[in-house]
């Protein structure tokens, strides 16, 4: 009912020039039978209104309430008014607006929270000013043109290479970024000012153009005093922040209470596995001095052949940086000579395993190969303490994200980026259980400070297959899996033990709640994030359950309750209800899959897009209707 509504309140503020093209667009026709209306299983997921001689401004407002729309198609009219705001509709896939009369600038931000946009199409309209950032950022976007407009000032930094941006014919300037220049030239041709490849017009320092060539002729000799100002104004500006950090490093030594002798980071920030390379200033010199001393004469033991041999010594060599203190010991970054940047974290309590046990185990462990699992690099064996070498992972733990993203001066994860992480933890998780099958809990320590980022935001597992290594009598303090409710009231570790450690951490990726964060078991009023999230949610959206930092969600509701009760199903206390892994991770993928492949665009591919002749074709019942 409310989509009939919306829609033909979206109607009213349309100025239709072609006389009876919305015609069926009335109360006493199903919806989806509507001119331009393309649903799919009953829910509206496109509205495609070509040719029909729209003019005036969109109000997107309108269609907020059409949880499943996922393209918009408004080419060939005579559009103007200000750039639509397209972003109140968070989840759209694909926007077509090309050749219509769009003579305003695109605001900076116009694409912010969309991180499901995969298509743009605003080509041949006179749009002026500067691209948007925001359409550079979300990797997800892979065709974009903007070919025919009055753009000017330079090309945004893309995060990565698309399979299609056209940008010519503009008025840009200034290099091209790097990573766009595999393209082909025809791209960028038609804009006087833009340098560097694929282009053959070379750029020189800072770049050989400006883009406004003839006022600044004129005024040559202002600009020199302009750069004369600008350098003095950086100067000063570069002394008063040295002098900030000074007072405040001053102020810090002053005030800071001295940190522990094991130089353990402390509260929330440690459970939470924060990096925090302040804190380890002082005790990390003690604690490399002290690895110094024990591995003077040892070799480390490498599980993988692709990478160049190094000793520990190489690894001391330059000063190390504490990443962060867990229940086993620290992890310290340092770097090779080789300008590889590494990270020993050292095992307390893993005397589990004799000798050979350790060894074989390890082998068993540097034998797994997965996309979403971190490998070990290479091991130290001594009795009394076990040194792991892994490589850096570029973004950090998960648990910073969520938790310390503010403090480390980083935006919040959005909720594609959350939703994929889920789904990399998921498959990491299953490729354990299919090569471990021998242990009780072939992860057994999930948690979010052991998912680690990429740079392209991919979830790495670490600390997995621990188990078997782990002495019994710190097991239960130090390891996930003995919190699960199984082991807390019967003494069990199963392998729906990492499922329960999934849910959690999926209800943490929504929430952005700490689990840790929850009173602990033994006090009076016992509440955990599992029985939290329960007494608050309803079956319905509820905001106050939902992280507010995840940004824009329109649209995404009902996707991220999917996932919230994914979630709790993996979050049931009694073992035998619980999804066992397969289930969970293939409901994660089904919820995956209806994102990546729904029935969300009119042209499939590119090249599909532009052999049909779209910009002349119609609005036909033919063109519109699924098949
Ligand atoms: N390979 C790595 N690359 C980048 N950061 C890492 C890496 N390994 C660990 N870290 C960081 O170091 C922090 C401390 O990690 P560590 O594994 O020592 O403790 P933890 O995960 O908090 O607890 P536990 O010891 O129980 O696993 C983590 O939160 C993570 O941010």
């Amino acid at each position: 009912f409310w989509e009939t509504e919306s829609l033909l309140k979206f109607k009213k503020s349309l100025v239709i020039g072609r006389a009876g093209a919305l015609e069926s667009w009335d109360r006493k026709n199903p919806t989806c039978t509507w001119t331009g209306v393309l649903c799919h299983q009953g829910k509206i997921w496109g509205l495609r209104l070509e040719n029909i001689e729209l003019s005036g401004s969109l109000n997107i407002e309108a269609l907020t309430s059409l949880r499943s729309l996922r393209s918009l198609s408004f080419m060939n009219n005579k559009l103007n008014g200000p750039f639509p705001e397209f972003k109140k509709l968070g989840a759209l896939k694909s926007i077509y607006l090309s050749n219509n009369q769009y003579d305003v600038e695109i605001p900076r931000d116009a694409f912010d929270g969309m991180g499901w946009l995969k298509k743009l199409h605003l080509e041949n309209n006179k749009f002026v000013g500067e691209i948007p950032s925001s359409i550079a950022k979300y990797p997800k976007v892979l065709e974009v043109r903007l070919d025919g407009n009055r753009f000017t000032g330079q090309i945004p930094e893309f995060t990565h290479e698309l399979h299609m941006l056209n940008l010519s014919n503009n008025g840009l300037s200034g290099p091209i970024p790097k990573v766009l220049s595999k393209m082909d030239r025809k791209m960028f041709e038609g804009n006087k000012e833009l340098c560097g490849e694929p282009l053959d017009m070379e750029c020189t320092s800072p770049y050989n153009v400006s883009s406004e060539p003839k006022k600044r002729s004129k005024k040559k000799t202002s600009k020199f005093l302009y750069i004369a100002a600008a350098v003095v104004a950086a100067l000063l500006a570069i002394l008063i922040i040295i002098g900030v950090i000074i007072a405040i490093c001053r102020r810090r030594r002053n005030k800071q209470p001295p940190l522990s002798a094991d130089g353990e980071p402390s509260s929330l920030q440690k459970r939470a596995g924060i990096q925090d390379s302040d804190k380890g200033q002082s005790s990390c010199h003690s604690q490399n001095r002290t690895a110094k001393r024990m591995i003077h004469t040892t070799k480390l033991t490498f599980l993988r052949d692709d990478k160049e041999k190094f000793e520990l010594q190489d690894l001391l060599k330059a000063s190390a940086e504490i990443l962060g203190s867990g229940c086993f010991g620290g992890s310290y970054k340092t770097v090779l000579s080789n300008g590889s940047n590494m990270v020993v974290k050292r095992f307390k309590h893993m005397n589990n395993a004799g000798s050979d046990e350790f060894q074989d185990h390890m082998k068993r462990l540097g034998r797994l190969k997965n996309d979403n699992l971190l490998p070990i690099v290479a091991y130290y064996y001594k009795k009394e303490e076990k040194l792991f070498v892994f490589d850096f992972v570029q973004k950090g733990s998960l648990a910073g994200h969520l938790h310390g993203h503010k403090s480390l001066g980083q935006p919040s994860l959005d909720w594609p980026t959350r939703l994929n992480i889920v789904k990399g933890v998921g498959r990491g998780l299953l490729y354990l259980h299919k090569n471990l099958p021998s242990l009780m809990a072939p992860h057994g320590h999930l948690k979010s400070s052991n998912v680690l980022l990429s740079e392209n935001f991919e979830p790495l597992l670490t600390d997995y297959g621990l188990i078997p290594m782990i002495n019994e009598e710190s097991a239960q303090e130090l390891m996930v899996a003995y919190k699960s409710p199984e082991f807390l009231t019967q003494s069990r570790v199963t392998k729906k033990t990492d499922v329960w450690g999934l849910g959690v951490l999926i209800l943490e990726i929504l929430t952005g709640k700490f689990p840790d964060s929850f009173p602990q078991a033994n006090q009076e009023k016992e509440e955990t994030m599992v029985s939290w999230v329960k007494s608050i949610f309803k079956g319905e959206w509820t905001q106050e359950l939902f992280d507010q930092e995840m940004g824009k969600t329109n649209n995404c509701e009902e996707e991220i309750l999917k996932l919230l009760r994914i979630g709790l199903s993996c979050c049931e206390e009694e073992v035998e209800k619980r999804l066992d892994i397969r289930e969970a991770v293939a409901k994660i993928e089904d919820l995956m899959k209806e994102r990546e492949q729904g029935d969300d665009d009119f042209y499939s591919t590119y090249a599909a897009s532009e052999a049909d002749g779209r910009s002349s074709r119609g609005v036909s019942s033919e063109g519109i209707n699924l098949a």
